[in-house]
């Protein structure tokens, strides 16, 4: 899920709380979870949890609309309408790049506590290293620890939180996000051609200065998988969201029909799955095919399992619309048949965090 870096609701406690990593060395091989991470309800009881194999989608075929077959558009936009998610190859990053991202990721967990308390988040602050943002003493804490950063518009880049450690860090950031810009716009064009809207559509509420933010997430294992969740079920308050997932440990999650599946590792595929913002965008589109009370895109609710003897790392990239700009239908395609759903929203993401801790889908929020 995004968090929003500049006009997130204050949380009323802060801080204080340690990371996972730090709880587990000084439990020093106790086995006792706190209360606090232990979901009454909702518990993952993800032993049944099926495997299922999400759309792949050839980023290459979408760049040249002109080779795409029917067939071909038919699958992207079954992935987007049916799924709300799927996986991308030959997105023009090699495998070894993608390593190269999960292995510098993985090292920046493994540091000593103190190197990594260098970039701690501060109170009130999202960017930084650390564990969930406490909101209430009902809260139940998510098994992971995190770094997250701001990356676009560079303005808000908070260069104190980026690692030194490992050196390339910066740098190989700067590099996958900057490649990730050329994905999510391709991206964007693509998912509104496949609805037959106006191409720019998804594009321009990007803007020229889309908003990504970055969040490594780390799952240390826990002996208890079966009542620890790392991410609590949500759905991102993107546009889309690109996940690299670890290539070895699985994890992710997604709700479909009512019922859990595992997304499967493709190691040289980016996962992407579309947003609230999207979701709500598009349910004022006219279609010929679907009641547009349900919209047409879909953002699928996920959640992240915990392993019980592999730690697993993850990176979230969040693509939003620029701050300043307003979710709304296009006016010309909302009639009596048509009707809006949703109000106009703004900032979503601001609202968005504290709904999630909550346990709630900010979305309902901006039903009409
Ligand atoms: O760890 C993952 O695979 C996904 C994480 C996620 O859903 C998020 O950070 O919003
Ligand atoms: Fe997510």
């Amino acid at each position: 899920m995004a968090e929003s870096s500049s006009t997130i609701a204050k949380p009323k406690i802060e801080l204080g709380s340690k990371t996972v990593q730090e709880l587990l060395l000084l439990a020093k091989g106790e086995q006792q979870v706190p209360e606090k991470y232990i979901h009454k309800v909702g518990a993952p009881d993800a032993s049944s949890v099926q495997l299922k194999n999400i759309p792949v989608i050839d980023l290459g075929l979408l760049l040249t609309p002109s080779s795409i077959t029917e067939q071909q558009l038919d699958n992207f936009r079954s992935a987007l309408t049916t799924w709300g998610c799927f996986q991308v190859i030959n997105h023009g990053m090699t495998p070894e790049f993608l390593d190269k991202v999960r292995e510098m990721t993985k090292q920046f967990f493994a540091l000593p506590v103190e190197e990594k308390q260098k970039y701690l988040r501060e109170v009130n602050d999202i960017q930084g290293y650390g564990n969930d943002t406490i909101f209430s003493e009902q809260q139940t804490l998510d098994w992971s620890d995190r770094l997250y950063l701001s990356v676009y518009p560079e303005e808000h880049r908070k260069l104190k939180f980026w690692p030194q450690n490992p050196k390339s860090f910066s740098e190989t950031l700067d590099q996958y996000t900057m490649k990730l810009q050329v994905v999510t716009k391709t991206v964007l064009e693509a998912m509104a051609r496949s609805l037959n809207l106006d191409v720019n559509c998804f594009r321009d509420l990007y803007g020229e200065h889309g908003k990504m933010d970055v969040r490594f997430n780390f799952y240390p294992p826990c002996s208890r998988p079966d009542v620890v969740l790392g991410v609590k079920p949500h759905a991102d308050a993107t546009l889309i969201t690109h996940v690299l997932q670890d290539k070895q440990v699985e994890g992710l999650q997604f709700l479909k029909d009512d019922q859990w599946f595992r997304a499967p590792i493709i190691p040289e595929a980016l996962l992407i799955n579309v947003g609230d913002q999207a979701e709500m965008l598009d349910c004022w589109f006219p279609c010929d095919t679907q009641i547009l009370s349900n919209g047409i895109l879909k953002s699928p609710v996920h959640r992240v399992v915990i392993n019980p003897d592999t730690e697993r790392i993850s990176l979230a990239a969040f693509c939003m619309p620029e701050s300043d700009k307003e979710i709304e239908p296009l006016e010309s395609l909302v009639d009596e048949s048509t009707p809006r759903l949703y109000n106009k929203v703004k900032n979503y993401d601001s609202i968005y965090f504290e709904y999630y801790q909550q346990g709630r889908r900010p979305i309902e929020a901006s039903k009409i």
